[in-house]
Protein backbone atom coordinates (compact mmCIF):
# COMPACT_ATOMS: atom_id res chain seq x y z
CA UNK A 1 0.00 0.00 0.00
CA UNK A 2 1.00 3.53 -0.28
CA UNK A 3 2.57 5.38 1.57
CA UNK A 4 0.71 8.60 2.91
CA UNK A 5 2.62 12.06 2.07
CA UNK A 6 4.27 14.40 4.37
CA UNK A 7 5.53 17.56 3.68
CA UNK A 8 7.97 18.86 6.12
CA UNK A 9 11.37 21.41 6.11
CA UNK A 10 12.80 19.16 8.96
CA UNK A 11 14.69 17.10 7.27
CA UNK A 12 17.19 18.92 5.02
CA UNK A 13 20.54 17.21 4.68
CA UNK A 14 22.19 18.54 7.55
CA UNK A 15 19.45 19.72 9.52
CA UNK A 16 19.63 18.36 12.93
CA UNK A 17 17.06 15.89 12.26
CA UNK A 18 17.63 14.36 9.41
CA UNK A 19 19.65 11.51 10.82
CA UNK A 20 15.58 10.51 12.56
CA UNK A 21 14.39 10.14 8.65
CA UNK A 22 14.41 6.27 8.78
CA UNK A 23 11.69 6.35 11.48
CA UNK A 24 9.35 9.00 9.80
CA UNK A 25 10.03 7.34 6.26
CA UNK A 26 8.98 3.31 7.91
CA UNK A 27 5.19 5.12 7.99
CA UNK A 28 4.79 8.27 5.54
CA UNK A 29 6.54 9.44 2.48
CA UNK A 30 8.46 12.53 3.03
CA UNK A 31 8.20 15.37 0.81
CA UNK A 32 10.68 18.37 1.39
CA UNK A 33 9.34 22.08 0.65
CA UNK A 34 11.48 21.87 -1.95
CA UNK A 35 10.25 19.20 -4.11
CA UNK A 36 6.90 20.65 -3.00
CA UNK A 37 6.99 24.07 -4.84
CA UNK A 38 8.85 22.33 -7.55
CA UNK A 39 6.10 19.57 -8.15
CA UNK A 40 3.11 21.28 -7.02
CA UNK A 41 0.47 19.93 -9.06
CA UNK A 42 2.12 16.14 -8.08
CA UNK A 43 2.10 16.51 -4.87
CA UNK A 44 -0.67 18.65 -3.87
CA UNK A 45 -3.34 16.14 -3.31
CA UNK A 46 -1.40 13.62 -1.81
CA UNK A 47 0.60 15.45 1.62
CA UNK A 48 -1.79 14.77 4.17
CA UNK A 49 0.21 16.10 6.90
CA UNK A 50 2.48 18.63 7.55
CA UNK A 51 5.75 18.14 10.23
CA UNK A 52 6.37 21.48 11.56
CA UNK A 53 9.24 22.72 13.68
CA UNK A 54 9.69 26.61 14.82
CA UNK A 55 9.73 29.05 12.11
CA UNK A 56 11.04 26.63 9.55
CA UNK A 57 8.13 26.41 7.53
CA UNK A 58 5.36 28.86 7.57
CA UNK A 59 2.09 27.73 7.44
CA UNK A 60 -0.35 30.02 6.27
CA UNK A 61 -3.94 30.39 4.21
CA UNK A 62 -2.45 30.08 0.50
CA UNK A 63 -0.49 27.03 1.67
CA UNK A 64 -3.78 25.46 3.28
CA UNK A 65 -5.73 26.23 0.41
CA UNK A 66 -3.76 24.02 -1.73
CA UNK A 67 -3.11 21.24 0.46
CA UNK A 68 -7.00 19.60 0.23
CA UNK A 69 -5.70 16.40 1.55
CA UNK A 70 -4.09 17.60 4.73
CA UNK A 71 -5.22 16.24 7.87
CA UNK A 72 -3.08 17.37 10.23
CA UNK A 73 -0.29 19.98 11.33
CA UNK A 74 2.39 18.07 13.75
CA UNK A 75 5.00 20.94 15.63
CA UNK A 76 7.93 19.40 16.87
CA UNK A 77 8.15 20.85 20.44
CA UNK A 78 5.14 22.13 22.86
CA UNK A 79 5.78 26.12 21.93
CA UNK A 80 3.11 26.41 19.05
CA UNK A 81 2.77 30.42 19.14
CA UNK A 82 3.78 30.53 15.37
CA UNK A 83 0.79 28.59 14.35
CA UNK A 84 -2.19 29.99 13.63
CA UNK A 85 -4.96 27.49 15.26
CA UNK A 86 -7.78 28.87 14.66
CA UNK A 87 -7.22 29.33 11.04
CA UNK A 88 -5.61 25.99 10.77
CA UNK A 89 -8.20 24.55 12.49
CA UNK A 90 -10.73 26.35 9.76
CA UNK A 91 -9.52 24.24 7.26
CA UNK A 92 -10.42 20.89 9.21
CA UNK A 93 -7.26 19.90 10.29
CA UNK A 94 -6.21 19.15 13.39
CA UNK A 95 -3.09 20.79 15.26
CA UNK A 96 -0.87 18.44 17.44
CA UNK A 97 2.47 19.35 19.15
CA UNK A 98 4.80 17.11 21.70
CA UNK A 99 4.33 18.24 25.35
CA UNK A 100 6.14 16.43 27.94
CA UNK A 101 8.85 15.05 25.92
CA UNK A 102 11.00 18.26 25.47
CA UNK A 103 10.60 19.56 30.13
CA UNK A 104 13.59 17.84 30.72
CA UNK A 105 16.00 18.98 28.14
CA UNK A 106 14.62 22.49 28.09
CA UNK A 107 15.22 22.85 32.22
CA UNK A 108 18.53 21.44 31.38
CA UNK A 109 19.56 24.10 28.72
CA UNK A 110 18.28 26.69 31.59
CA UNK A 111 20.41 25.45 34.08
CA UNK A 112 23.70 24.86 31.17
CA UNK A 113 22.89 28.94 30.53
CA UNK A 114 22.55 30.08 34.17
CA UNK A 115 25.87 28.40 35.25
CA UNK A 116 27.86 28.77 31.97
CA UNK A 117 27.28 32.39 32.08
CA UNK A 118 27.81 32.66 36.53
CA UNK A 119 30.94 30.68 36.08
CA UNK A 120 32.36 32.93 33.00
CA UNK A 121 32.78 29.39 31.27
CA UNK A 122 32.93 31.05 27.46
CA UNK A 123 35.74 33.53 29.18
CA UNK A 124 37.53 30.30 30.58
CA UNK A 125 37.09 28.42 27.00
CA UNK A 126 38.05 31.89 25.12
CA UNK A 127 41.59 31.92 27.41
CA UNK A 128 42.36 28.00 27.24
CA UNK A 129 42.05 28.39 23.36
CA UNK A 130 43.69 31.82 22.19
CA UNK A 131 46.34 32.17 25.24
CA UNK A 132 45.82 35.94 24.54
CA UNK A 133 47.32 37.74 28.10
CA UNK A 134 49.37 35.44 30.90
CA UNK A 135 46.88 35.57 33.94
CA UNK A 136 43.02 35.24 33.38
CA UNK A 137 41.61 38.68 33.66
CA UNK A 138 39.38 39.82 36.59
CA UNK A 139 36.66 39.72 34.02
CA UNK A 140 36.71 35.85 34.54
CA UNK A 141 35.80 36.22 37.98
CA UNK A 142 32.25 34.58 38.27
CA UNK A 143 29.19 34.46 40.67
CA UNK A 144 28.03 31.84 43.53
CA UNK A 145 25.31 29.83 42.09
CA UNK A 146 24.70 27.81 45.42
CA UNK A 147 23.38 30.54 48.11
CA UNK A 148 22.17 33.24 45.35
CA UNK A 149 18.14 33.59 44.03
CA UNK A 150 17.15 32.25 41.44
CA UNK A 151 13.33 34.12 39.90
CA UNK A 152 11.16 31.74 37.89
CA UNK A 153 8.82 33.23 35.59
CA UNK A 154 6.15 31.07 34.54
CA UNK A 155 5.99 27.93 37.13
CA UNK A 156 4.58 25.16 34.46
CA UNK A 157 6.14 22.05 33.51
CA UNK A 158 9.21 23.50 32.37
CA UNK A 159 9.48 25.74 35.25
CA UNK A 160 9.19 23.51 37.90
CA UNK A 161 12.13 21.02 36.60
CA UNK A 162 14.07 24.34 36.59
CA UNK A 163 13.31 25.03 40.20
CA UNK A 164 13.74 21.23 41.14
CA UNK A 165 17.59 21.34 39.29
CA UNK A 166 18.10 24.65 41.04
CA UNK A 167 16.87 23.31 44.33
CA UNK A 168 19.68 21.02 44.29
CA UNK A 169 22.19 24.01 43.86
CA UNK A 170 20.74 24.68 47.11
CA UNK A 171 19.41 28.33 45.36
CA UNK A 172 16.87 30.21 47.32
CA UNK A 173 13.56 29.87 44.41
CA UNK A 174 11.28 32.62 44.16
CA UNK A 175 8.48 32.01 41.32
CA UNK A 176 5.68 34.08 39.79
CA UNK A 177 2.98 32.66 37.78
CA UNK A 178 -0.45 33.39 36.59
CA UNK A 179 -1.97 30.90 38.75
CA UNK A 180 -0.39 29.76 41.94
CA UNK A 181 1.09 26.59 42.72
CA UNK A 182 -0.55 24.59 45.24
CA UNK A 183 1.40 24.44 48.48
CA UNK A 184 2.67 20.70 48.20
CA UNK A 185 4.38 22.01 44.67
CA UNK A 186 6.12 25.06 46.32
CA UNK A 187 7.47 22.87 49.28
CA UNK A 188 8.48 20.29 47.08
CA UNK A 189 10.95 22.16 45.51
CA UNK A 190 11.10 24.73 47.81
CA UNK A 191 9.67 27.89 45.99
CA UNK A 192 8.39 30.99 47.52
CA UNK A 193 5.67 32.41 45.40
CA UNK A 194 5.58 36.52 44.37
CA UNK A 195 2.43 37.60 43.49
CA UNK A 196 3.83 40.25 41.40
CA UNK A 197 6.31 40.05 38.72
CA UNK A 198 7.96 43.18 39.90
CA UNK A 199 8.90 41.81 43.58
CA UNK A 200 10.31 38.86 41.96
CA UNK A 201 12.19 40.93 39.59
CA UNK A 202 13.56 43.55 42.46
CA UNK A 203 15.02 40.11 44.37
CA UNK A 204 16.39 37.86 42.24
CA UNK A 205 20.13 37.48 41.02
CA UNK A 206 19.25 35.37 37.99
CA UNK A 207 15.97 35.81 36.14
CA UNK A 208 14.89 33.35 34.12
CA UNK A 209 12.05 33.67 31.50
CA UNK A 210 10.09 30.00 31.30
CA UNK A 211 6.23 31.41 30.21
CA UNK A 212 4.84 30.77 26.81
CA UNK A 213 4.56 33.43 24.11
CA UNK A 214 1.11 34.75 23.98
CA UNK A 215 -0.41 38.39 23.24
CA UNK A 216 -0.36 38.59 27.48
CA UNK A 217 3.58 37.46 27.59
CA UNK A 218 4.74 39.42 24.03
CA UNK A 219 7.19 41.44 25.65
CA UNK A 220 6.46 40.88 28.97
CA UNK A 221 10.20 42.26 29.95
CA UNK A 222 10.80 45.91 28.77
CA UNK A 223 12.97 48.46 29.46
CA UNK A 224 10.54 48.88 33.02
CA UNK A 225 11.17 45.66 34.39
CA UNK A 226 14.80 45.18 33.57
CA UNK A 227 15.35 48.63 35.03
CA UNK A 228 13.49 46.58 38.16
CA UNK A 229 16.12 44.13 38.57
CA UNK A 230 19.27 44.43 40.37
CA UNK A 231 22.48 45.74 38.78
CA UNK A 232 24.22 43.05 39.12
CA UNK A 233 22.10 40.48 38.07
CA UNK A 234 21.59 38.17 35.15
CA UNK A 235 18.43 37.03 32.56
CA UNK A 236 18.17 33.89 30.92
CA UNK A 237 15.37 33.37 28.62
CA UNK A 238 14.40 29.48 27.25
CA UNK A 239 11.03 30.88 26.59
CA UNK A 240 10.54 32.78 23.31
CA UNK A 241 13.02 35.55 21.51
CA UNK A 242 9.32 37.99 21.52
CA UNK A 243 8.84 37.86 25.42
CA UNK A 244 11.61 40.00 25.70
CA UNK A 245 12.08 43.66 24.40
CA UNK A 246 15.22 42.83 22.27
CA UNK A 247 16.19 46.29 22.03
CA UNK A 248 15.34 46.91 25.79
CA UNK A 249 17.73 44.61 26.74
CA UNK A 250 20.56 45.51 24.42
CA UNK A 251 20.29 49.24 26.02
CA UNK A 252 20.11 47.52 30.19
CA UNK A 253 23.17 45.86 28.79
CA UNK A 254 25.00 48.47 27.37
CA UNK A 255 24.17 50.89 30.17
CA UNK A 256 24.83 48.08 32.87
CA UNK A 257 21.52 48.03 34.20
CA UNK A 258 21.87 44.26 34.62
CA UNK A 259 25.18 41.95 34.16
CA UNK A 260 24.65 39.37 31.98
CA UNK A 261 22.39 37.85 29.33
CA UNK A 262 22.43 34.16 28.59
CA UNK A 263 19.76 33.39 25.64
CA UNK A 264 18.25 30.34 24.08
CA UNK A 265 16.16 32.35 22.03
CA UNK A 266 15.88 35.87 20.31
CA UNK A 267 13.99 37.21 16.82
CA UNK A 268 15.07 36.28 14.63
CA UNK A 269 16.29 33.03 15.44
CA UNK A 270 19.37 32.72 14.07
CA UNK A 271 20.46 36.64 15.28
CA UNK A 272 22.47 37.97 12.38
CA UNK A 273 26.26 37.89 12.44
CA UNK A 274 26.17 42.03 13.12
CA UNK A 275 23.46 41.97 15.81
CA UNK A 276 24.79 44.14 19.10
CA UNK A 277 23.92 41.39 21.66
CA UNK A 278 26.46 39.11 20.06
CA UNK A 279 28.94 41.96 21.03
CA UNK A 280 28.18 42.43 24.31
CA UNK A 281 30.62 40.97 26.80
CA UNK A 282 28.46 38.81 29.55
CA UNK A 283 25.75 37.15 26.78
CA UNK A 284 25.83 34.09 25.50
CA UNK A 285 23.35 33.54 22.80
CA UNK A 286 22.32 29.77 21.51
CA UNK A 287 20.50 29.53 18.32
CA UNK A 288 17.07 28.10 20.03
CA UNK A 289 18.53 24.86 20.91
CA UNK A 290 17.57 23.57 24.59
CA UNK A 291 15.43 20.52 23.32
CA UNK A 292 18.96 19.36 20.98
CA UNK A 293 19.98 16.06 22.41
CA UNK A 294 19.86 12.94 20.94
CA UNK A 295 17.46 11.28 22.61
CA UNK A 296 14.85 14.48 22.98
CA UNK A 297 14.98 14.94 19.44
CA UNK A 298 14.38 10.95 18.54
CA UNK A 299 11.41 10.67 20.67
CA UNK A 300 9.92 13.90 20.07
CA UNK A 301 10.07 12.58 16.25
CA UNK A 302 8.90 9.30 17.34
CA UNK A 303 5.93 11.31 19.35
CA UNK A 304 5.56 13.45 15.89
CA UNK A 305 4.96 10.18 13.85
CA UNK A 306 2.39 8.46 17.13
CA UNK A 307 0.35 11.87 15.82
CA UNK A 308 -0.04 11.88 12.61
CA UNK A 309 -0.61 8.01 12.45
CA UNK A 310 -3.44 8.52 14.97
CA UNK A 311 -5.34 11.13 12.78
CA UNK A 312 -4.63 9.35 9.72
CA UNK A 313 -6.20 6.16 11.35
CA UNK A 314 -8.95 8.62 12.72
CA UNK A 315 -8.09 7.84 16.14
CA UNK A 316 -8.03 10.44 18.69
CA UNK A 317 -3.92 11.98 18.73
CA UNK A 318 -2.20 11.66 21.77
CA UNK A 319 -1.32 15.30 22.02
CA UNK A 320 -3.66 17.42 20.40
CA UNK A 321 -3.63 21.50 20.66
CA UNK A 322 -7.01 22.52 22.19
CA UNK A 323 -7.05 25.79 21.80
O1 LIG B 1 8.64 24.73 22.16
C1 LIG B 1 9.52 23.89 22.34
O2 LIG B 1 9.30 22.77 22.81
C2 LIG B 1 10.92 24.21 21.95
O3 LIG B 1 11.19 25.56 22.09
C3 LIG B 1 11.18 23.78 20.54
O4 LIG B 1 10.49 24.63 19.69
Amino acid sequence: MEKPCILTTMLGPKGIYSCFKPCIEKHFTIISYEEFVERKEHFAGKIRAIFVWGLNLKVNKELLQALPKLQVVVNGGVGVDHLDIPLIKSFGVKVCNTPYVVDNATADIGMALMLASARRVLEGHNFSKYHESEYMPESSLGTDVSSATLGIIGMGRIGFKVARRAQSFEMRILYHNRNRRNEEDERAVGAVYCEKMEELLQKSDFVMIVVSLSPQTHKLIGAKELAMMKPSSTLINISRGLVVDQDALVDALQRKVIKAASLDVTYPEPLPKDHPLLSIPNVIVLPHMGTHTVDTSRIMVERMVANALAVLNGEQPPDEVKI
